[in-house]
């Protein structure tokens, strides 16, 4: 019997691993094995789904869409040989990741009889869209939105109506079905069910949009980071910054450590549990080639060391 694979794909910081963490917190009762395909060599995706699920794989320092597809394959066999086999793999894209490759790699000849690409969803921030508009016009948030079977829109809190219309109309003209991730319950029943036409898929054909448009720099430190210098650092150099992660300790917060997530604008730190043997601060950055100065944001980290 062919296992169901699940496919969550949309933008980068939209919402996937939050989502999916929600949908494996739900109660389906099923054992799920999930890969993760994160941006950088630090696979914090991982990290934030282990509790939630079975089985997490990390697939890292590439995308599955074109230099990882292999290491997909691959993982994809591995994970069907474990005994017990997972009823379910949920697999998530990296944020720079055109879903078609992805696509295409679960759909190999060599997985027939083994997987059924039951359903792939497209998760959509719909703050960074009302923030930045222009990002409907991407070729890479339009392609994950175009090959998905529907989109889930999140972080719809403070968006105004004229926006939220805005992006019903863009999905209404792209012909996929809506769910709003706040309307409580999630739609488990969708997105663990066969999306309709999932059977007539075929493998999609054209060019891929491609990650080389990105750049990603990690930087670790052994010792907490002055927080006030890493503020300046992001303010000086976050130009082009699309999307930063990681776990970071400061000197003016002794005994604590933080989950530090940005997505464009925004920025958080949600304080975590914190072992002795953990890197003080491990963080990935990723932006736009032709904006983000990486090396001038590293420099600035480094003299941000406390
Ligand atoms: N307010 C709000 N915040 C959210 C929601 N979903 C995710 N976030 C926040 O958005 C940030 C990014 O969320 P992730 O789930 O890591 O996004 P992602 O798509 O997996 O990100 P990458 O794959 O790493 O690019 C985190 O700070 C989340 O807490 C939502 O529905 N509402």
């Amino acid at each position: 019997m062919s296992t169901p694979v699940l496919l969550v794909t949309g933008f980068l910081g939209a919402g996937k691993t939050t989502a999916i963490n929600r949908l494996l917190a739900a109660g389906h009762g099923e054992r799920i094995a999930a890969i993760v395909n994160d941006f950088g060599a630090i696979n914090i995706d991982a990290e934030l789904l282990a509790e939630a699920s079975d089985t997490v794989i990390g697939l890292q320092n590439g995308c599955i869409c074109c230099s990882l597809q292999g290491d997909l394959l691959r993982t994809l066999r591995l994970v069907l040989g474990r005994t017990p086999r997972p009823e379910r793999i949920v697999i998530e894209a990296s944020g720079a990741a055109d879903p078609r490759g992805i696509v295409e790699t679960i759909m190999d000849p060599a997985l027939w009889d083994a997987v059924d690409l039951d359903a792939v969803v497209c998760l959509v921030d719909a703050a960074d869209l009302a923030m930045t508009p222009e990002r409907a016009r991407d070729p890479l948030w339009l392609a994950q939105m175009q090959f998905s079977d529907f989109v889930l829109i999140g972080k719809t809190e403070g968006v105004g109506a004229g926006d939220r219309a805005r992006l019903d109309m863009i999905c209404a003209a792209a012909g996929k079905p809506v769910f709003d991730i706040d309307a409580l319950p999630l739609p488990v029943e969708a997105m663990l069910g066969h999306a309709p036409g999932s059977a007539q898929r075929t493998v999609p054909t054209g060019p891929h949009v491609h990650a080389e448009r990105f750049v990603t720099v990690e930087w670790q430190a052994r010792a907490p980071l002055s927080l006030a210098a890493f503020q300046a650092a992001l303010d000086a150099h976050g130009r082009g910054l699309l999307r930063a992660k990681g776990f970071a300790t400061f000197a003016e917060r002794p005994g604590r450590r933080y989950l530090f997530q940005l997505v464009g604008q925004r920025a958080n730190f949600t304080p975590v549990t914190a072992e002795p043997d953990d890197t003080p601060c491990r963080l990935v950055f990723i932006g736009e080639r032709d904006r983000f100065a990486a090396q001038d944001l590293l420099d600035a980290l480094d003299r941000a060391r406390g």
